[in-house]
């Protein structure tokens, strides 16, 4: 054993992080509404683990996508309690987020020196909603499909600010006029590849400030 760790120790100096882990105590201060975060953190690994699993039975075409779901739920093994998991961590995930957002702006963690974890949970608020409303319209159910059509619609308002540019977002967020293939297609990358890619620098970004800085001090 010995041997092991002097062998991992001089070419890895693995005792300095594990002091660095150990040395930092958690204040007095901190109670059960400093969870949120983490919680938040635990939903977005069901997601990515139940979305991967997901993709597996999943076909992103408009003829395949309604009867994939169909077929995860009454014919894969488990795929009823994957795509459940999928569904209901996800309300939870926003939800908790909402939680640790009032959180951090009722204990005032937002001040200095802690503006730019408050900037990164902006953004990563956004890629959270932004991962629901794509996900919303993958079935391509009824309540998916109009709801996708509604919601390409809405830049079109910017057209009464910058005359073109509404119809300019609405084309290149539905890849044509209509909603179609094209947009399922661009709805599927982005929720699987774009969003988690984006999600994960992020949340990287938003803990190293929060191991820099530590947890912000009592009221
Ligand atoms: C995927 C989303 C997010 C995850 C996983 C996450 C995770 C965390 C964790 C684990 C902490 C440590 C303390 C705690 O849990 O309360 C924290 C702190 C913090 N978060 Fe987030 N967060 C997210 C989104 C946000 C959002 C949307 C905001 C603000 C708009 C935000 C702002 C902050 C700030 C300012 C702190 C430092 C608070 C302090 O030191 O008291 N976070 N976050
Ligand atoms: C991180 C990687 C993720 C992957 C690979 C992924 C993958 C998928 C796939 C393949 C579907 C279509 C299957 C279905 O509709 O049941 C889906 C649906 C969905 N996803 Fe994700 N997802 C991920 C993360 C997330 C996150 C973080 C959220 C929300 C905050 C989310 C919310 C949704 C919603 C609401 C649906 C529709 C579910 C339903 O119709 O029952 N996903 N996702």
């Amino acid at each position: 054993m010995g041997f092991i760790y002097d062998w991992s120790e001089e070419r890895l100096e693995i005792q300095s992080i594990a002091d660095d882990i150990l040395s930092k105590f958690v204040p007095s201060h901190v109670n059960i509404f400093y969870c949120f975060g983490g919680i938040v953190l635990t939903a977005f690994i069901f997601q990515g683990a139940s979305g991967f699993a997901l993709t597996i039975y999943y076909r992103p075409t408009v003829v395949e996508a309604f009867s994939s779901i169909q077929l995860i739920l009454y014919h894969v093994n488990l795929g009823w309690f994957i795509r459940s998991i999928h569904r209901w961590s996800s309300g939870c995930m926003v939800l908790v987020l909402i939680l640790h957002i009032s959180r951090v702006y009722l204990t005032g963690g937002f001040k200095k020196p802690r503006e730019l974890t408050w900037i990164s949970g902006v953004i990563l608020a956004v890629a959270t909603v932004s991962f629901g409303v794509t996900g919303y319209s993958l079935p391509w159910d009824q309540i998916g499909y109009w709801a996708c059509k509604i919601v390409t619609a809405v830049p079109e308002a910017l057209d009464d600010l910058l005359p073109g540019a509404g119809k300019l977002l609405v084309l290149t967020l539905r890849g044509g006029f209509s909603v179609g293939q094209t947009t399922l297609t661009r709805l599927y990358s982005i929720h699987t590849f774009v969003l988690p890619l984006v999600t994960l620098v992020l949340l990287i970004v938003h803990f190293s400030l929060l191991r820099k800085q530590g947890i912000s001090g009592p009221l």
